[in-house]
């Protein structure tokens, strides 16, 4: 991992000297919510300065260049109902490409369930296939999304609805939702394997409930023009954020860690850890609000805000990538890709780019096993994931070599994945999240109303450009 670690010093490693400078607004993280504000507000005619701590772009939107096939670590598919995204990629000249949809290296999923290899053609018949009727054809992986969105009482709704006070009643853990509409115990937990909360106790019914409903209107209800739902940025999305960066006025500054704020007389000073300061009338904050429990505001934020920065939080996951030397696949003679209820959930062999990139392997831990992996250091997250590997397919012993770590968690600039709402957390503060804190006016995917992921920073990024020319 070439990002800075959790353990070290904040980056001071700014190919810039500490600066003072003063601007209308100064926005903080150049991730898709702060770029899109930036370039908004420059729109109007407003000076304005990106500051961003990482030494790259783009936050949660990052390409791996250096992991054959070029894979996303994060930010990956762009929903055909996209909009301001979709917009602005075409703005700036970029092109999009359908993605391979099919997991891996479009192979099935081979399931190790109970310590038991299954393949997706038996599992119809198998001993430990938990559902009955029709529903003994539907393959654990899909039991998540499937079962979580049936009779979802958001469908048909408008995307917002789940802000509503008559929808709270189903802020409660997931799982109570699933048993009172009589899911098993079995199911229960063969759902609980990826989800990015921990375990299906911690995560509110309605989080869940809004990711479908979100989903279900990006690929069900629009298409692009060839009629598929999702896309990809040609070359990897990361030239995106970098586009949208190089059509600002100034250069974002990299490397500038802000840890606090200063308000006073109408003017907000933000200082950062290189000892670099700027001013500005305005500033939009794009941190992740986990981040922000390190970063001190003078005045203090008290209340409801202050609660949510304490008590909100991310999901997390690891991946962890390597070379395959060998198709350790051609020598027991089953499929590569791996779904397990087990301590690595899933191990799959990533997709080509092009025929020439040699095969890469990626195990991908984001359930409630993913927690373990914050008290690791990288190499022992390797020596883990390799060991266990060995032990649940011993085919892969001495085949893989190790290339990198990637966690959107494991630097101090991350707060996890994406933002997961607790039982009774919407509640609480979904309608607070957007609240400004004087001239601060704090965006991000965790502050999006109507949609999430890629699109929820561009809207957030938006609303909080809005917020600024209108209201300022
Ligand atoms: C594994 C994974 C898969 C995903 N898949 C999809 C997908 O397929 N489709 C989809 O739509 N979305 C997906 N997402 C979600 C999507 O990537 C995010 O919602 C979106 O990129 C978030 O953008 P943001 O601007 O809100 O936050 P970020 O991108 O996190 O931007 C915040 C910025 O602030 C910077 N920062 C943090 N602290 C400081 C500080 N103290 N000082 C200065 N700068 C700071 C960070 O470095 C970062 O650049 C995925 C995310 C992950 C992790």
């Amino acid at each position: 991992n070439t990002e800075n670690s959790k353990n070290e010093a904040p980056s001071i490693h700014s190919k810039n000297k500490p600066v003072k400078s003063n601007h209308d607004v100064v926005v903080v993280g150049a991730g898709l919510s702060g770029l899109h504000a930036a370039m908004l507000l420059e729109e109007q005619g407003y000076d304005v300065q990106v500051i961003e701590g990482r030494n790259r772009l783009g936050g949660r939107v990052y390409t791996l260049n250096d992991v054959p096939g070029k894979p996303e670590a994060a930010g990956e598919y762009i929903g055909a109902n996209y909009a301001r995204m979709r917009n602005t990629v075409e703005k700036l000249g970029l092109e999009m490409h359908s993605p391979d949809m099919g997991g891996g290296a479009n192979r099935p999923w081979l399931y190790n369930i109970k310590g038991e290899y299954i393949t997706a053609k038996n599992w119809e018949s198998h001993k430990f296939n938990p559902l009955e009727g029709e529903d003994r054809t539907l393959l654990p992986h899909r039991y998540l999304s499937t079962i979580s969105n049936r009779d979802n009482p958001l469908q048909d709704k408008p995307l917002n609805a789940w802000l509503e006070d008559e929808y709270h009643k189903y802020d409660i853990p997931h799982d109570q939702y699933l048993r009172s509409k009589g899911v098993n115990e079995e199911t229960i937990k063969l759902m609980n394997v990826v989800i990015h909360a921990g375990g299906m106790h911690n995560t509110s019914a309605m989080n869940e409930l809004r990711r479908y409903h979100v989903m279900n209107f990006s690929s069900g209800k629009t298409t692009f023009p060839d009629g598929t739902s999702w896309k990809m940025i040609k070359g990897g999305n990361s030239l995106l954020p970098e586009a949208m960066a190089g059509s600002l006025k100034n250069e974002v500054q990299l490397g500038r860690t802000v840890v606090g704020f200063k308000e006073a007389d109408g003017v907000v000073q933000v200082s950062c850890a290189d000892g670099s300061e700027y001013t500005a009338k305005q500033v939009v904050c794009s941190i992740p609000i986990t981040v922000l429990k390190n970063v001190t505001f003078d005045p203090v934020v008290q209340g409801i805000t202050k609660d949510a920065i304490n008590e909100m939080d991310y999901g997390l996951s690891v991946q962890a990538h390597f070379l395959i030397t060998e198709p350790f696949w051609e020598q027991d003679g089953m499929d590569p890709n791996m779904w397990t209820d087990g301590p690595l959930e899933r191990f799959a062999v990533r997709t080509k780019r092009d025929p020439s990139d040699p095969d890469a392997g990626l195990a991908f831990i984001n359930g409630p096993e993913s927690l373990k992996f914050r008290l690791m250091t990288d190499d022992q997250v390797f020596s883990y994931v390799e060991n266990k590997l060995a032990e649940i397919r011993p085919s892969t012993k001495g085949k893989l070599k190790r290339i990198m770590i990637q966690s959107c968690e494991r630097d101090i600039h991350g707060a996890g994945d994406w933002v997961y709402w607790q039982p009774g957390q919407v509640k609480k503060y979904a309608n607070h999240m957007r609240k400004n804190h004087g001239n601060i006016h704090f965006c991000g995917e965790h502050t999006a109303i109507m949609e999430r992921g890629m699109e929820g920073a561009f809207e957030s990024g938006e609303r909080a450009a809005l917020d600024i020319i209108l209201n300022a």
